[in-house]
């Protein structure tokens, strides 16, 4: 199997397999118990949140742990709505449905939701999105790196225009944390352990100190009162030795996935067309469209390779990606494209393979009556 998947999810780092074992298994206490055991549980969580906030990279903040980044998102932003007087989300077309289907939620309770349109490069235009963030703003949501087709936001000017008006930014930093340096600017973070090599079922939401969102899920009172329920010392580790690597390999990584990137095109040839900004992107997601070409069709042929058709969700809605219709493309286009994810365990060899057999299966499938 050539895993190509690298937007889905990504594979488990051995250091942190290693890092998670023992408190799986002989240190199995819970960590908000005042035991010795509890304490040194607490205590390993509390050097995994310090390297969490390293590799976030941001000044004058906290982490908070959460479930993965679909409860951080959630919580930034109805917790922002909660405490604010303000009426007004703007975010992005092309967000993950995390951020889309709060906003939609957020409508009935009658907040006006701005979604910025993007053009054929996947980009905002700067000034169209200014236009939109004034004084009723609560909230600016946009993502750093775009899930589907890789491509970056200008997070750093929305956070600028956000300040100016008084609301506050968040950025969905999954796709980019670890792998990027996260700009300056939003006031909400939210990050996942299980794109950057950790485990899955576990992330969380780095707060601007003075910037806490008002807590949705309440109970025990931990994380500091704002995000009840036990954490899990084995993800909570993982997640931080996943940081610490990341951020330890970034410049390494970096260098790999261009390598990586510029192999895959060569490879792929004519015939493909990148979606969205050649320029603006994450080197590590190549989202490519080929004329008449059936995605799903070529991603049952290649049962050894795993690739996908965009995000995890529009695969399997059997609907065409919102992100590909915003970019302009038709029902036609959106199905002729496949996304190819690669990263710090991707082997040269084995992407060049798997490019070959992707561009020879689709000129096969050219010949082959629909
Ligand atoms: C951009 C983006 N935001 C949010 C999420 C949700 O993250 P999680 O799986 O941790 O809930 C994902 C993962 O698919 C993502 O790619």
């Amino acid at each position: 199997m050539i895993y190509l998947d690298y937007q889905a999810t990504t594979p488990l780092a051995p250091e942190v397999a290693a890092a998670m074992r023992p408190w799986f298994e002989e240190k199995f206490a819970n960590p908000h118990s005042p035991s010795t055991w509890g304490r040194e549980a607490a205590a390993a969580i509390e050097v995994a949140r310090g390297r969490v906030e390293q590799a976030i990279g941001l000044a004058g903040g906290r982490f908070a742990f959460t479930s993965g980044a679909t409860e951080a998102i959630n919580w930034a932003i109805k917790g922002t709505f909660e405490d604010s007087l303000r009426r007004k989300l703007v975010t992005i077309s092309t967000e993950h449905a995390a951020v889309l289907d709060t906003a939609e939620w957020l409508e009935k309770q009658d907040i006006e939701v701005v979604r910025l349109k993007v053009g054929a490069d996947g980009l905002i235009d700067l000034d169209e999105a200014l236009a939109h963030i004034d004084d009723k703003t609560a909230l600016v949501a946009a993502m750093l790196v775009n899930n589907e087709i890789g491509v970056m936001q200008p997070v750093a000017r929305l956070a600028q225009a956000a300040r100016e008006a008084g609301a506050l930014m968040l950025c969905d930093a999954v796709q980019g944390f670890g792998r990027l340096a996260i700009p300056d600017g939003p006031d909400l973070v939210a990050v996942s352990a299980h794109k950057i090599h950790g485990p899955k079922g576990v992330g969380g939401l780095w707060m601007r100190s003075g910037t806490e969102p008002a807590s949705q899920i309440h109970g025990g009172g931990q994380e500091l009162g704002m995000r009840s329920g036990t954490l899990s010392p084995s993800l909570c580790v993982g997640l931080g030795e996943a940081a610490r690597l990341a951020a330890e390999r970034r410049d390494a990584d970096a260098a790999h996935v261009e390598k990586l990137s510029q192999l895959a095109l060569a490879t792929l040839g004519q015939g493909w067309t990148v979606n969205g900004s050649l320029t603006d992107r994450y080197r590590g997601n190549l989202n490519v469209r080929r004329e008449g070409l059936d995605g799903a069709r070529l991603i049952s042929d290649l049962r050894n390779i795993a690739f996908s058709l965009g995000s995890a969700c529009a695969s399997g809605s059997g609907r065409p990606s919102h992100v590909l219709r915003a970019i302009g493309l038709n029902d036609r286009a959106a199905r002729s494209s496949v996304r190819l994810g690669f990263g710090r365990y991707t082997g040269e060899d084995e992407l060049v393979s798997a490019c070959r057999r992707i561009n020879e299966a689709a000129i096969e499938q050219a010949h082959l009556p629909a």
